[in-house]
């Protein structure tokens, strides 16, 4: 008798930088996997081209998240995993009234894991015990907040929470943890005087790119006991 195919892995958030590369991780282990995506950069070509199923989605709305909910409802009828990338590092701005930065922050950050995760639940269940994964990516500024990305953090801070409470609820089939990096990668924009400060936070003074993250999820994934924790990916931080 053959193998089942195996089910898809969700990445939201999945056409640039870290979801990307988890994306093509994935898929050159012959690993069905779903993104979303809002711009449709090339690299979303390139995914499909490689076998990815890539759905365009605006989590900007309610009716925008369980819009993709059903379409991916359609698409499959169960889930290896759900790995919540999908997110936008807003700092407190004045161009931007503090009510509109704060309301982004919540939609991405928690709205759209909370509706998800009720949403699509029952493709994560009936595949066996800690068969499924759902995957948070937080950030280091849950433990210790940020004075220049106040809305930012405080909607991290409400994900590391609802890991904890998902767990709870999904446990023992489905696994909920939350991955807490600090500086992973740069931005295309930020300056040298900027990444040399950045650098100099962590006790390993080093951006470890892509990878770092990628191993641990590819670790997470292989677990039949870790659930309700967060994984801290900080170089150290802490300790400087
Ligand atoms: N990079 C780092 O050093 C660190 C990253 N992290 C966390 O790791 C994760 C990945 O980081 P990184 O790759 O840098 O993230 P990016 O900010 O580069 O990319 C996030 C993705 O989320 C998508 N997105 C943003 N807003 C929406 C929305 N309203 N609806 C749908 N999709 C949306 C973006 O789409 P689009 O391309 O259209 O904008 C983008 O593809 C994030 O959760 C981040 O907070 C935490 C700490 C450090
Ligand atoms: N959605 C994003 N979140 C975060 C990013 C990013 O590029 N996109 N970057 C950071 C920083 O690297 C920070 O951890 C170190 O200065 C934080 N979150």
């Amino acid at each position: 008798m053959g193998q089942a195919k195996p089910l898809p892995i969700l990445i939201t958030g999945g056409g640039r930088r870290i979801g990307l590369a988890l994306a093509h991780h994935f898929l050159n282990l012959h690993q069905p996997v779903i993104i979303s995506y809002r711009t449709k950069y090339p690299a979303i070509e390139t995914l499909c081209e490689a076998g990815a199923t890539c759905v365009q989605a605006d989590f900007a709305t309610d009716e925008g998240i369980m819009a993709f909910a059903e379409r991916i409802k359609a698409e499959t009828p169960g889930l290896r995993a759900i790995i919540h990338n999908a997110s936008a590092w807003m700092p407190e701005s004045p161009e931007t009234p503090l009510s509109e930065t704060l309301s982004c922050m919540l939609q991405i950050h928690v709205h759209a894991p909370y509706l998800l995760n009720h949403a699509l639940q029952e493709l994560l269940r009936g595949h066996g015990h800690a068969a499924s994964d759902i995957i948070h990516f937080t950030d280091y500024v849950v433990e210790r907040g940020s004075d220049k990305h106040i809305a930012y953090a405080a909607s991290k801070a409400a994900l590391d929470n609802m890991t904890r409470s998902f767990a709870r609820k999904l446990a023992p089939e489905v696994k909920v943890n939350a991955i807490a990096p600090s500086l992973i990668m740069f931005n295309e924009h930020d300056d040298a005087d900027y990444r040399q400060q950045a650098l100099n936070k962590s006790l390993m003074k080093i951006a470890p790119g892509e990878k770092e993250v990628i191993d641990l999820i590819d670790y997470i994934l292989t677990s039949c006991y870790v659930t309700g924790r967060s994984f801290g990916v900080d170089g150290g931080r802490p300790l400087r």
